[in-house]
C-alpha cells in the first residue's frame, strides 16, 4: 500500500552546506504494517517521514500510495491519506479551538462538505466516550481550549484525531519523546491500542529502543540515509535491544546514540 523506490535527497546541492539525506532508500508497507524505524541523529528518518507527507519533494525515486504515484502531490494534496503526530506536542492540534472542535475537524476531514464546527449529540456523546477511554478526565472538558491542555494530553488527543481519520498512512516522529516517562509511556500505550483499533498502516520514528522492539510488526534501522538492518514481525520478536546495540555496533562508523543507549 506504500512503496517507496530508491528515493533520493540531498539539501543545498553543490555548496558548502550540502547534506545527502536520502541515498537510494526503498520501503515497502504492506496494508497494516506498522514499522518502527531506530537510527543514528542525522540518518535520515524525519526526512523520509518529510518525504512521504509531501512536505520535501525527493530528487529521485518514487513514493507510491494504494497504487499510486504522490511524487508530484504537495503536501496538502497527500494530507487526505496521510496522518502525522510530531514531537512537539504544539504541532498537532489548533490551540484556540476547543477539544470537541479540534476533535470535530479530524472526524470530518476527508469528506468533501461540512467543515463547519456545529455538533450533533451523538458526536459529542462519541467524543466523550473516546475521550474516557483515555483516562486523562478530558472528558469533562469538552469545550477547553487545546492550549491549555499539558504536552501529554495534547499528544493523547492528537493520537485520537489520528485515529478518527483514518488515514492510509499515519506517521509518528518521536512523538513521545518530548513528554515525561510517565506520560510517554502512557501515550505509547494509547499508540498501541489505536494502531491496532483502526488496523493502521504506520510508520513510527523513535530513538527508545525498547518502545521500538514492543511495537509493531517490523523493524528497520536507518544510516547514512539508507536502510541498513531490517526485521521481519518473526525476527522482530526475538530481537533484544543488546542485540540492537550490537547491530548498531556493527555500522562502520556509526556512533552509538545516547538516547538510545538510554532507553
Ligand atoms: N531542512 C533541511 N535543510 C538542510 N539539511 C537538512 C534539512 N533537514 C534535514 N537535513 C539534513 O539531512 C540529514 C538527515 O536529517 P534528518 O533530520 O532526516 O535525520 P534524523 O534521522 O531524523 O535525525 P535525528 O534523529 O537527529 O532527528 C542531516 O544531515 C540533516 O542535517
Amino acid at each position: 500500500m506504500l512503496t517507496i523506490d530508491r528515493i533520493e535527497k540531498t539539501f543545498f546541492p553543490g555548496t558548502v552546506n550540502e547534506r545527502r539525506a536520502l541515498g537510494g532508500l526503498s520501503l515497502r508497507l504492506d496494508e497494516g504494517d506498522f514499522v518502527t524505524v531506530i537510527g543514528s541523529n542525522g540518518a535520515g528518518k524525519s526526512t523520509l517521514l518529510n518525504a512521504i507527507s509531501g512536505r520535501y519533494t525527493v530528487d529521485s525515486g518514487s513514493i507510491e500510495i494504494d497504487g499510486r504515484r504522490v511524487n508530484r502531490l504537495r503536501e496538502f494534496q497527500r494530507a487526505k491519506y496521510i496522518g502525522r503526530v510530531f514531537q512537539d506536542p504544539m504541532a498537532g492540534t489548533a490551540p484556540d479551538l476547543t477539544i470537541e472542535q479540534n476533535l470535530a475537524l479530524a472526524e470530518r476531514r476527508g469528506r468533501s462538505r461540512g467543515l463547519g464546527l456545529a455538533l450533533s449529540r451523538t458526536l459529542r456523546d462519541r467524543f466523550r466516550e473516546e475521550l474516557t477511554s483515555l483516562e486523562l478526565g478530558l472528558e469533562h472538558r469538552l469545550t477547553a481550549k487545546v492550549g491549555l491542555l499539558s504536552g501529554g494530553q495534547r499528544q493523547a488527543l492528537s493520537l485520537l484525531m489520528a485515529g478518527f481519520t483514518r488515514p492510509r498512512i499515519l506517521l509518528l516522529d518521536e512523538h513521545t519523546a518530548a513528554l515525561d516517562p510517565q506520560r510517554a509511556a502512557l501515550v505509547t500505550e494509547l499508540t498501541d491500542r489505536i494502531v491496532a483499533q483502526g488496523s493502521l498502516t504506520t510508520l513510527m520514528v523513535t530513538h527508545n529502543m525498547e518502545q521500538a522492539l514492543r511495537l509493531g510488526n517490523r523493524l528497520i534501522m536507518m544510516h547514512e540515509g539508507d536502510i541498513v538492518f531490517e526485521a521481519s514481525a518473526a525476527e522482530k520478536r526475538q530481537l533484544t535491544v543488546p542485540r540492537l546495540l550490537e547491530e548498531f555496533a556493527k555500522i562502520k562508523g556509526a556512533q552509538l546514540d545516547d538516547r538510545a543507549l538510554l532507553a
